[in-house]
């Protein structure tokens, strides 16, 4: 998919200051808030960062709407035990390597909310920093029912089925190999066009997601921010019994709303959600030799306070061409003071042979060793490095986060968990001879 001038369905750009109106004339001009907005619109501002952020890191939207967002009834408290967002009450477990099967699709009627179940995570919405990783596993579209997390932003990583997310500002259409971000605060209301869908979230608290610095590689590379397409304004003026689901505080809530509130009939500002497909990643890699640090396959990062040190990272490992000499080419055996959850979206991950399967999962918390199984330490040290190798058919990604990543009761008890993933590094054996260099 690209986006041009006659795609009527985007606007591009990372970051930008957007102006969108679905008719025409909607957005005032030269101000935001006039005595009477065009068409008896309602402006309402939604602000990402605090108002006095530096204008760098400032992220706001004016929105131009039928009814405010102000306009429904109470909020009552919703049963959802699956969910778990502070994780300073989750205890911490043993350092151990852990892995997981696929969600299973559900059986019983199931939408993109009541789906979600979390694995892991650290902080809390509370301390606004670290995040919490959720799995979903949809069977049916939200109907009447929208939902907004004002807890943190949502990274969506669909891995099966696609995903047709109408937000107040906007249509997105994912699929699998692309991502989306819909920043906290903004309502939406998820259609699953293929009947079924699953995939992975991290709803981020701390700072919000950004493109990184590129350093040394230049003004191009990696993610580009020209790739990251958001909605065009695109509003609906219906009325009906519905019901507005909010996330708040680590808790679900449910309140009655007689009207969509995907009624944004224009709007402009740099705080919007955004989609990027994956594909369009250029990777970088060594062309001469060793195995550079995953962080060479970095997307997108919330940085923590300590500079160079992020809460959250968002890293890819998508196709690309292997060409270092006389390299053991996979991942190497590694111990990181990062904590790493990954997932694989498609194919097969270079530094696992078997068991790490699309839409599986794995968590290597801090300084617990990892890296290649046997079966693939095996091949790549005996493999031919004097040509290129590509490696095709794969999209894995990692969420690493600079806090201890705290797996979830659900995560530890589920039959999902694979009680022998350490089985797959007991075949490394010992190939030392002090006589032989
Ligand atoms: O553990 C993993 O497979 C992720 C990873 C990949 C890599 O190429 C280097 C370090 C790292 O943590
Ligand atoms: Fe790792």
């Amino acid at each position: 998919m690209s986006v041009n001038d006659t795609d009527d369905r985007y606007i591009s750009g990372w970051g930008n200051e957007f102006a969108t109106e679905a008719l025409p004339g909607a957005l005032p001009v030269g101000q935001n808030s006039p005595q009477r907005a065009p068409y008896g619109l309602y402006p309402e501002q939604i602000s990402g960062t605090a108002f006095t952020a530096p204008r760098s890191h400032n992220r706001r939207s004016w929105m131009y709407r039928i009814r405010p967002g102000a306009v429904h009834k109470p909020f009552q408290l919703v049963d959802a035990p699956a969910l778990v967002s502070d994780f300073s009450t989750v205890p911490p477990t043993p350092p151990n390597q852990l892995r997981w099967n696929p969600l299973p699709m559900p059986q019983a009627d199931t939408d993109f909310i009541d789906g979600w179940v979390t694995m892991a995570g650290n902080g809390s919405p509370d301390a606004q920093t670290g995040c919490a990783i959720h799995l979903y596993a949809a069977n049916r579209s939200m109907e009447g029912r929208f939902f907004y997390t004002a807890d943190g932003e949502l990274l969506v990583v669909p891995q099966e089925g696609r995903l047709r997310i109408d937000t107040e500002m906007g249509r997105l259409d994912v699929e699998p190999q692309e991502i989306a971000v819909i920043p906290r605060g903004v309502r939406f209301r998820v259609a699953l066009p293929d009947g079924q869908a699953r995939g992975y979230i991290c709803e981020n608290f701390g700072a919000l997601l950004r493109v990184p610095d590129l350093g040394v590689i230049g003004s191009n590379g990696l993610a580009n921010p020209r790739d990251f397409l958001s909605p065009r304004a695109r509003y609906e003026d219906e009325e009906g019994d519905f019901e507005l689901l909010a996330k708040f505080g680590g808790r679900l809530w449910s309140a009655p709303i007689g009207h969509s509130p995907l009624d944004v009939v224009a709007w402009h500002g740099n705080y919007a959600p955004y989609k990027y497909d994956l594909l369009r990643f250029n990777t970088i890699g060594s062309i001469s030799y060793d195995h550079p640090d995953p962080s060479i396959f970095l997307v997108l990062h919330a940085p923590s306070n300590t500079p160079g040190v992020d809460s959250l990272d968002f890293v890819i490992f998508p196709p690309r061409w292997l060409a270092a000499e006389n390299t053991f080419r996979p991942p190497w055996f590694h111990r990181n003071v990062a904590s790493e959850f990954m997932g694989l979206i498609y194919g097969a991950y270079d530094a696992k042979a078997e068991g790490f399967v699309p839409g599986g999962a794995s968590l290597h918390n801090c300084m617990s060793g990892h890296g290649p199984d046997g079966e693939t330490f095996e091949k790549a040290s005996r493999s031919d490095t004097s040509k290129p190798h590509k490696v095709a058919d794969t999209m894995a990604f990692m969420f690493e986060t600079s806090a201890v990543i705290r797996p979830t009761q659900y995560a530890l008890e589920t039959s999902q968990l694979q009680a022998e993933y350490f089985q797959c590094w007991q075949t490394l054996r010992k190939n030392f001879d002090p006589q032989q260099k």
